[in-house]
């Protein structure tokens, strides 16, 4: 059974529309955490234009609070202030993007090789008891881009999924991007490295994804939870996203 871990930076986009306190992201992640999510995402980014820094303190507070047994899974460019967010917050994982502060969204995974040293320190800086260290990563990366994620320290990749999500209207690619990721999470468990993914995973394509890629740890899913819960409301989303990653 793959966990799934709801991001609410949709639901904060939303309710930053305007200058009132609606939709409640605290709110809703207790709908989701109710309705049998494993945990909540955040990826504050610099701008603030959807998770604010006072977000990610509130729902820290909710989970100890009310969910002690909840994950909370905080994303984002390691930054000095990432660092100090981290240390303030002292999350259950943390999953390193490699996203200029500028980026729309999040569009691929980290050079192991090239940023090998880099991430190194940056694990061994943000490790700490009960905490879990998780590096985004290109579906290609295969084993040798394994091997190096490995060498860091780290403890798990997120596959980035998004060029499978974007394979909606196009089936025979998404076959091969499905073939990609499983050779990549393949290699991950060969060298003992847990399994996350994430990025426009939806209802649609979840079921293809699980079979191809069935062990995998967690998914952490925003944009296409939160445009089925408009329809479905959030406990019921919840309820199918999980159905169709195996629980
Ligand atoms: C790391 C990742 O995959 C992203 O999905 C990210 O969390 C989404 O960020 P935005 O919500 O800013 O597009
Ligand atoms: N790590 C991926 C994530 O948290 C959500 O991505 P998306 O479902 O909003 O594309």
């Amino acid at each position: 059974m793959t966990l799934l871990s709801v991001n609410l930076n949709a639901v904060a986009q939303l309710r930053n529309r305007r200058n009132l306190p609606w939709p409640s992201v605290v709110g809703l992640a207790r709908v989701v955490l109710d309705a049998g999510a494993s945990g909540v995402t955040v990826h504050p980014r610099p701008d603030e234009r959807h998770i604010r820094r006072t977000d990610v303190f509130e729902l820290a507070e909710l989970l100890a609070g009310e969910y002690p047994g909840a994950e909370f899974n905080i994303e984002g460019y390691p930054s000095e202030d990432f660092f100090q967010l981290i240390d303030q917050i002292n999350p259950q994982q943390v999953t390193l993007v490699p996203d200029d502060p500028a980026q729309a969204t999040s569009d691929h995974g980290w050079d192991f090789r090239g940023k090998g040293n880099f991430l190194t320190s940056v694990v061994q800086r943000l490790k700490a008891p009960n905490r879990r260290i998780s590096l985004f990563c290109d579906p290609d990366a295969g084993a040798d881009g394994v091997a190096a994620a490995k060498a860091t320290g780290a403890d798990r990749i997120e596959l980035y999924t998004g060029p499978y999500g974007g394979c909606y209207d196009d089936p025979e690619r998404a076959v091969r991007e499905l073939a990609a990721l499983a050779h990549t999470a393949q290699a991950a468990h060969a060298v003992g490295m847990g399994v996350n993914a994430g990025h426009d995973l939806t209802l649609a394509n979840l079921p293809a994804f699980h079979a191809a890629v069935p062990l995998v740890d967690e998914a952490s899913i925003g944009h296409g939870i939160t445009a089925d819960a408009l329809i479905l409301g959030f406990a019921e989303a919840v309820r199918q996203y999980r159905a169709a990653l195996g629980g």
